[in-house]
Parts: structure tokens; C-alpha cells; sequence
């Protein structure tokens, strides 16, 4: 059995995007079971793209959606009677209406729309005490466990009569939508080896690369690195895409070589035991072409805009924690 396949529990999946589809995929893939996973979308479009993609998944759409995903449906006959009064819809198969309440609970909404999101689902995320992943970029994990002490005295907080859930911050990053994806996640002190373990386990479905940080602050620079990352390789590529065809290659030409070029290198880097500078010099011959090119480049400050460009994403990620987590509720 894989690491991937240890954890299958009930998954709870706040939001049918990219990402979440993603890592559901991924999870399929290895085996997860269907029956264990439900999503809550508010577009109900997207919720019969997700069920016409993995047919039987159940999705949910409509005003409680996000905390029936959680709290899970006692019977099919609750359901049923949901459906019928207009207030949500359940698509799923007669058989797999019936769901116990999320083990794991995916926060997979835009940072924008996490606040209202986690405030709604805190007496449920209360009393179930479920595993909560966050992917939101920018929003802490003392913000998310402020949204979820909503309502709740300060006090009885301190006293311990209430007790929050778990929270583990994960920055994905897109090519988990091809199983090559990279993630940094940060776990507060609550969560226990076993809770790391299965955020772990989940995440590695859809990722080659899983790096715990020690600090949360380093979930920010995470983002500016590998979450933001396969933009600043995509605008490499279609900078080279785009000097290819100026110098009278066609686009799609072009295009084949450089990206054959990128995923040659990075499978090189992968496998070698070589540094990526003797990598890059083993290329590069005195006074030859890729001389000329680095030259070119360096000649440019491009190590100083790469070090410009990543710092400029860790800062906005710093910055949206403060406008999307800051302000006390
Ligand atoms: O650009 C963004 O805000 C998100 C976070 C990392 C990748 N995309």
C-alpha cells in the first residue's frame, strides 16, 4: 500500500476549483474511495462538470451545501427532503446520498471569500473537530482559528471548555493537476503526528515534492517560489516561444522545443547528483553559444529580477494575510 492510499476517510472539499479538483483527482487516482469524498461548489455549473468527470461523486450546491458537506446527511430521506424544499441540491446517487460527517475538511475557496466561509462552518467545525486543510494563499492559521472561534468567549477558549480543530496550511501549486505538483505546508501546534501524516498523505497524491516549514512565514515565501512558480516558468517559455519565432522558426516549432527543453532540464536536475550551476556549466562551453546567451542574460540583472519577482509574491502574500486575516471579527 502507498503512503498515498493510508488515509481514507470522509473528505470534505469547501470549494470544487482547480485546486480542489486537483487533489481530488489525484486521490482518485491512487484509490481513494469516491464514496468518501463530497464537494461543496456554489456553481452548480461546475458541480456537473465535476459529477459528468468522476460520475458518482456527490457535490453540493445551494446555501447550507458547505456545512451539510461537513456535518455529513444522517439518512437519505434528510437529503431528500433538503432537495425538496429548494434550499440545496444533492447530486448524487440515490445509493451514496447518505454520508457520515468529513473526517478532513479541504478549505479550497478563494483567500477573498475564507472569512465568511470559515464563520459559517464554525459551530460544525467545532463540534466535529475535524482535520481543517487550508490552501487559501495569505491567510494564517491564527486567522482561520479566529474565524472559527466566532461567537465563542475568550474565556472559555483560554479555559478550554471550547476547543478549536486542527488547522494545516498547504500552498499547492497547479501541476498537481498532472501529478507534478510541489507543496509547502505548515502545521500548528495542535495538530498531532497523526493529523501531519494524513494532510501529508493527501497532498503527496498530487505531488512529488511535499516540504514541511517550520515557520509560517515560510508558507509565504513557499508561494513565491513553487505556488506562484509554474507562471514564471510558463513566461520563460513563452519568451523563448517568442524569440524562436523572431528569429524565423514557426510558433509551433517554437513552442515543442522549449518545452521539451524545460521538462529535459528539470528531469535533469531531478536525477543528477550535480548542483544546478555545474549543471548549467557542464552546458555551457567556453566561448560558445550558451556562454554567449548567459552572458546575455546576466548582462540583464536576471538573477536580480528572479530575486525581485519571488519577493515580490512572498510580500503579497504577507500583504493579503494582513487584508483577508487581520482584521479582528
Ligand atoms: O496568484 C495567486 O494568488 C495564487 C497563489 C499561488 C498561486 N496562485
Amino acid at each position: 500500500m502507498t503512503q498515498q492510499q493510508q488515509h481514507q476517510g470522509r473528505l470534505a472539499f469547501i470549494g470544487g476549483g482547480n485546486m480542489a479538483e486537483a487533489i481530488l483527482g489525484g486521490l482518485l487516482a491512487c484509490g481513494y474511495p469516491l464514496s468518501q469524498c463530497v464537494v461543496s461548489e456554489p456553481i452548480q455549473a461546475r458541480c456537473e462538470f465535476l459529477q459528468s468527470k468522476y460520475p458518482g461523486l456527490q457535490t453540493l450546491s445551494g446555501p447550507d451545501a458547505n456545512s451539510l458537506a461537513v456535518q455529513g446527511s444522517k439518512s437519505a430521506s434528510t437529503t431528500q427532503s433538503l432537495i425538496q424544499d429548494g434550499s440545496i441540491q444533492v447530486n448524487a446517487t440515490a445509493a451514496s446520498t447518505d454520508f457520515a460527517p468529513a473526517e478532513v475538511v479541504i478549505l479550497a475557496v478563494k483567500p477573498q471569500v475564507l472569512k465568511n466561509v470559515v464563520v459559517d462552518l464554525a459551530p460544525a467545525l467545532r463540534a466535529l473537530q475535524p482535520l481543517v486543510i487550508s490552501i487559501a494563499a495569505g491567510i494564517e492559521t491564527s486567522a482561520i482559528a479566529r474565524f472559527m472561534a466566532d461567537g465563542v468567549d475568550e474565556e472559555a477558549l483560554v479555559a478550554g471548555s471550547v476547543k478549536l480543530p486542527p488547522v494545516i496550511r498547504v500552498m499547492p501549486n497547479t501541476p498537481a493537476l498532472v501529478l507534478e505538483g510541489a507543496a509547502g505546508m505548515y502545521a500548528t501546534a495542535e495538530a498531532t503526528a497523526e493529523h501531519r501524516e494524513v494532510a501529508e498523505s493527501l497532498m503527496a497524491a498530487v505531488s512529488k515534492q511535499v516540504s514541511w516549514v517550520e515557520t509560517e512565514s515560510l508558507i509565504d515565501t513557499v508561494t513565491g517560489i513553487s505556488g506562484s512558480g509554474p507562471a514564471y516558468f510558463f513566461l520563460m517559455m513563452e519568451a523563448m516561444e517568442e524569440a524562436g519565432v523572431k528569429l524565423g522558426m514557426d510558433r509551433a516549432t517554437a513552442k515543442a522545443l522549449t518545452i521539451q527543453t524545460c521538462l529535459g532540464a528539470a528531469k535533469m536536475a531531478q536525477l543528477s547528483s550535480d548542483d544546478l550551476e555545474t549543471l548549467r556549466i557542464k552546458v555551457t562551453s567556453p566561448q560558445g553559444t550558451t556562454d554567449a546567451a548567459i552572458k546575455a542574460f546576466e548582462a540583464g540583472g536576471f538573477r536580480d529580477l528572479v530575486q525581485k519577482g519571488v519577493t515580490a509574491a512572498d510580500a503579497r502574500s504577507r500583504t493579503l494575510a494582513k487584508e483577508l486575516g487581520g482584521a479582528k471579527l
